[in-house]
């Protein structure tokens, strides 16, 4: 059975401007120690603004923390006001991208066909796509979390070649957990992650599916991580608000010394 090593990403939504985001890896780095980098690979899903101020950060003091974009854009270059491509993203060293979170498909108007040619301008330009999953309220009460779930994953991995699938990182968040401080028991994120991982199986392969990881998102904190991390089918989590303290942040990192 493939190692897989947990991805404990913060995704900070609008929140921290270029400043407080410098002041805020900082804090990280500082609390973070080598055992930490080695147990889990940290990442920081910063708003556009701020990936300038902490590549230059991350560059210069040579941090092992990860970054990336909280979006994409589907084109690489031209006319489309207000898009940050693909390429630009790359230039700044970004190494991963949220694709599909469940605020870009309900405020945004984002479906699985804009999703999936998102994935794919990530991999064009080298970038890993965090794609994100997962049912509302409303399909969790009529039992269709598992169908919603994995229609949203076959869109988005659509006409993905294996090459590129093997990489990717999909995030299952359950719209009605996403800062709610609702969040999911450790079972219901086990069925969902290990019914993802059976599907990557089918479209791909057995070895494949093992090799990706699959994270949990929805109201996360240092107190429920540890049992929701213990799921077979759980590799890692998409922490919105409690990301944005980086005690409580560098906390869900060490969940293991719980
Ligand atoms: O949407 C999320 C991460 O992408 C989860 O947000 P919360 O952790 O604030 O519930």
């Amino acid at each position: 059975m493939t190692t897989r090593k947990p991805l404990m990403a913060g995704n900070w939504k609008m929140n921290l401007n270029h400043l407080e985001a410098i002041a805020h890896v900082q804090k990280l780095a500082f609390a973070l120690a080598e055992k930490d980098y080695e147990a889990v690979e940290v990442a920081v899903l910063p708003p556009f603004t701020d990936l300038r101020s902490v590549q230059t950060l991350v560059d210069g003091d040579k941090l092992s923390i990860a970054y990336g974009a909280q979006d994409i854009s589907a084109h690489d270059s031209g006319a489309y006001t207000g898009e940050v491509s693909g390429p630009m993203l790359a230039k700044l060293r970004c190494s991963y991208v949220a694709v599909g979170h469940s605020e870009r498909r309900q405020y945004h108007g984002e479906t699985d066909e804009i999703c999936n040619a998102k994935v794919k301008a990530a991999f064009r330009h080298g970038i890993t796509p965090i794609l994100c999953v997962g049912e509302g309220l409303d399909v969790r009460k009529a039992g269709d979390q598992v169908a919603h779930t994995l229609a949203q994953l076959d869109g988005g991995l659509k006409d993905v070649p294996a090459e590129q699938a093997g990489t990717v990182v999909i995030a299952y968040e359950p719209v009605w957990a996403i800062g709610t401080g609702e969040v999911a028991t450790p079972a219901d994120a086990q069925e969902v992650c290990g019914a993802i991982r059976g599907r990557l199986a089918e479209l791909y392969s057995q070895e494949l599916a093992d090799a990706v990881r699959i994270q949990y998102g929805g109201s996360v904190k240092s107190g429920n991580v540890a049992a929701i991390m213990d799921q077979p089918d759980v590799d890692g989590a998409l922490v919105g608000g409690a990301a944005l303290d980086a005690d409580e942040f560098v906390k869900i990192v060490r969940f293991r010394d719980q």
